[in-house]
């Protein structure tokens, strides 16, 4: 698996934290920064992730901000982009099944590295169970398709 990461300023530390877990893990890793805890916005960095896996260059995407929420917001306005903003594990491995999320995103002022890398672990390992949850995705490309142009 080929994973993209990016992060603000607010998700620096996480986002070192996850890429450690991650060559723990033998996932390849794109990272588009950050590069340190210098102030900067999210998203120049949720918009690379975001493409990269709407592309097909990456498998998946993960996003850390002071919230998550930024760059989730941002991640998802990019077609094809299914991110997840989560907190917990019961959401994790649940948006993982449900809406076969190909981007993560999490809040370093939110939780602490020990939940975030059980998330990320989860997240990862969690396939998609489609059936009646691939009527609601095409429902979502729908929306996107009906909007796209739209300003
Ligand atoms: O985008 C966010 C909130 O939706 C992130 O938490 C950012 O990291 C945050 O807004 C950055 O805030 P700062 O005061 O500039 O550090």
């Amino acid at each position: 698996m080929k994973v993209a990461i990016g992060s603000d300023h607010g998700g620096y530390k996480l986002k070192e934290e996850i890429k450690g877990l991650l060559a723990s893990m033998n996932v390849e890793v794109v990272d588009v920064g950050c590069t340190c805890e210098d102030s900067v916005d999210y998203p120049d960095y949720a918009q690379p992730v975001a493409e990269m896996v709407a592309a097909g260059e990456c498998d998946r995407g993960i996003l850390v901000c002071g919230t998550g929420i930024g760059m989730s917001i941002a991640a998802n306005k990019i077609p094809g982009i299914r991110c997840a903003l989560v907190h917990d594990t019961f959401s994790a491995r649940a948006t993982r099944e449900h809406n076969n999320s190909n981007v993560l995103a999490m809040g370093e002022r939110v939780i602490g590295p020990g939940l975030a890398l059980d998330i990320v672990k989860i997240w990862l390992e969690t396939e998609y169970q489609g059936g009646r949850h691939e009527r609601r995705l095409e429902k979502i490309a729908g929306i996107e398709t009906k909007h796209a142009g739209v300003k």
